[in-house]
């Protein structure tokens, strides 16, 4: 069997965020509103960035799409299902279709890259050992690292680390990825690697990745849409693939459309280069 995300609810979005409201105690006895009755829907296939300043709520709002934190209002629907109305073992169930990754990789420092990647689906207890086998190698083979499938976490460099955390994340198939700033801790190089393995992914298996970050080329890179946060809210959301005329509401969203334009002005320049050079060396030829 091939690897491929699950079948999805025929129409509608795979993630549907009804007004979510998240809130947290503080030490002082004050309450403090991480996330404000944000509505968002995200589309199956999509690839979608949420940015904003430091505290404005990105981390929790994607923590509040597989309940890591349970809204305190507000419907959380992922594949046509409310989570918050869920039982405990059918959330459990449920989460084997969100997969997750962390910036720190989180990986057991003690276990084989099979093993980690074997993780969620023996913990699920649902799997035969020739499936497990088939699926952590497939998942190896996707994230490029399938000579690695038995050396340690110890062994492997940060970029390399992330690619079996992201193999473990989509060892159960899910059809979300929720990645939670995946490049922070790798450099710039790395970084650029692990988001065009990111983009072949969700182009080869149609899984939807939701990615937090707070870098503006991480966006520019890798998603389609974006949602922009500013204290707990979200101010506005937008397609990335081409620069707009669309005012924009947010600094970050102006600045994100300034990036767009001169990745977009450089491409032609290069094109426009390019089709000079072909040109001279058509005339030198004639000649
Ligand atoms: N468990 C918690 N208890 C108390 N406050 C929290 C908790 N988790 C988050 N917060 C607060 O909620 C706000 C939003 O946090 P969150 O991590 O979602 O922001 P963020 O946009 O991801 O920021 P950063 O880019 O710095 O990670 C912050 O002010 C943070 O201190």
């Amino acid at each position: 069997m091939s690897l491929s995300s699950r079948d999805t609810v025929a129409d509608g979005p795979v993630i549907r965020l009804d007004a979510v409201q998240k809130s947290f105690s503080l030490p002082n006895g004050e309450v403090f509103d991480a996330v404000r009755s944000v509505s968002l829907d995200i589309a199956q296939g999509d690839v979608f960035g949420l940015i904003g300043t430091s505290g404005a709520g990105k981390s929790t709002l994607l923590r509040l799409i597989n309940l890591l934190e349970r809204p305190d209002a507000g419907r959380v629907l992922v594949g046509g299902r409310d989570l918050t109305q869920l039982s405990r073992s059918e959330l459990r169930d449920m989460r084997q279709n969100i997969g997750m990754v962390f910036q720190q990789f989180n990986l057991l420092q003690n276990a084989s890259v099979f093993d980690n990647v074997a993780f969620a689906l023996k913990i699920h207890g649902k799997h035969s050992r020739n499936e497990i086998d088939a699926r952590v190698r497939e998942c190896l083979a996707l994230v490029g690292l399938a000579e690695k499938i038995d050396t340690y976490p110890a062994q492997l460099s940060g970029g390399q680390k992330q690619r079996v955390a992201i193999a473990r994340a989509l060892a159960p198939r899910p059809q979300v990825l929720l990645c939670d700033e995946p490049t922070s801790a790798l450099d710039t190089e790395t970084t650029r690697a692990l988001l065009q393995t990111l983009r072949d992914i969700n182009e080869k298996i149609g899984v939807t990745i939701v990615i937090v970050t707070h870098e503006l080329s991480v966006v520019e890179l890798l998603c389609r849409q974006v949602a922009i946060m500013e204290h707990g809210r979200v101010v506005e959301r937008f397609a990335v693939d081409s620069a707009s005329d669309a005012p924009r509401l947010s600094a970050l969203g102006r600045e994100l459309d300034a990036l767009v334009r001169r990745r977009e002005r450089d491409e032609r320049e290069a094109q426009e280069a390019q089709d000079a050079g072909a040109a001279r060396a058509a005339e030198v030829n004639y000649v």
